[in-house]
């Protein structure tokens, strides 16, 4: 579906086990792999604690899986050390949910901004005001926010100021951990219109964790759906409501609002609750809830398979 000259990161086999005090491992991420290609987003939706801030870490070097590679331009990013990994640093970003837990409280804005590009020596002290009105201005802030603190903004700009930020250095790859959640809806729309716009004018790659499949539908361009460490389904975003066929993924999307306002569809619900991660069943991770659930499932664990180009699902349903 997408060009693989323009592949950019390459998550292949991704596991994290995290081991607890009385001497059991929690899987938190099983197997994972996971393409994302230049300019495009890769939405990684699921419901809390199925591992998606847990994968997303590892590609900014927060965490390191237990077992996998992830490749970065042909090179293996969970390998590098020193001066690779320094280098590296500029090219993946991050932004994260709640800006005002991130920033420095005493720092103005100018700073804030310009922080990546005088830690790389990108510019000099002299050019920072300069360089920070520029990027205000590319997130569509007026330039004389530079000389504010965080907290004179509301939280909308500061998501704006979080994204000129990640943005300073060009980066190729922005990770962005439910980025607009803590936002209103209306602000919400205008950041991922911004998102949405910067990517198309510099190219860039976006992995963009969310709880919402209605909203991930509306820009990002291939979603994966994960449950209990596992993806369970990877689909393109554009139509996604009409093809995408895991029990939960249809269970996740009947679940949010409904934006189409279609009332005829039948909601169905997610059933019980996810088995713990430190106990995971032997078969399908979502056999427990699922209402399509045989014998196969409780024993087997389906692997991913492409339906059509662009469309994978780990599902007995549609496995021979
Ligand atoms: N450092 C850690 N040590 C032990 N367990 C961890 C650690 N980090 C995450 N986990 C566990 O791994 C699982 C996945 O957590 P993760 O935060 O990746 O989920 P998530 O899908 O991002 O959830 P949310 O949407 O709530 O952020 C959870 O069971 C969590 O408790």
């Amino acid at each position: 579906m997408f060009d693989e000259k323009d592949l950019l990161i390459d998550a292949r086999h991704v596991t994290r086990r995290f081991p607890t005090n009385d001497g059991r491992l929690l899987t938190a991420c099983d197997d994972i792999n996971l393409k994302f290609y230049k300019g495009k987003t890769l939405g990684l939706v699921g419901e809390s604690g199925c591992g998606k801030s847990t994968f997303m870490r590892f590609l900014v070097w927060l965490d390191y899986p237990t077992e996998g590679e992830i490749f970065f331009h042909g090179k293996d990013i969970t390998k590098m050390k020193g001066a690779e990994l320094h280098e590296n640093r500029q090219h993946i970003q991050m932004v994260f949910q709640d800006p005002s837990t991130s920033f420095n409280p005493k720092m103005k804005i100018k700073e804030i901004v310009c922080e990546p590009l005088l830690n790389f020596n990108r510019i000099k002290p002299s050019e920072m005001d300069a360089k920070a009105r520029e990027l205000l201005e590319l997130v569509e802030l007026p330039g004389d926010f530079a000389d504010r603190f965080p907290h004179n903004m509301s939280g909308g700009q500061r998501q704006r100021v979080a994204i000129a930020r990640a943005i300073a250095l060009e980066p190729e790859f922005i990770v962005m951990d439910e980025a607009t959640s803590a936002l209103d809806v209306s602000v919400q729309k205008t950041v991922i219109e911004l998102i949405t716009r910067l990517q198309r004018e510099k190219n860039i790659a976006i992995g963009f964790i969310c709880h919402d499949l209605g909203l991930i539908e509306s820009f990002a361009h291939q979603v994966a759906v994960m449950y209990l460490g596992n993806i369970v389904e990877v689909m393109p975003g554009e139509g996604l409501s009409d093809v995408c066929c895991h029990p939960y993924s249809r269970a996740l999307l009947a679940s949010v609002f409904d934006t189409k306002m279609d009332f005829t569809k039948k909601i169905e619900n997610i059933k019980g609750e996810p088995p713990s991660p430190l106990d995971l069943p032997p078969g399908c991770p979502f056999s427990n809830r699922c209402p399509h659930c045989t014998e196969r499932c409780e024993h087997e664990k389906p692997k991913l398979v492409e339906l059509t180009p662009g469309h994978e699902v780990a599902c007995h349903l549609f496995t021979k």
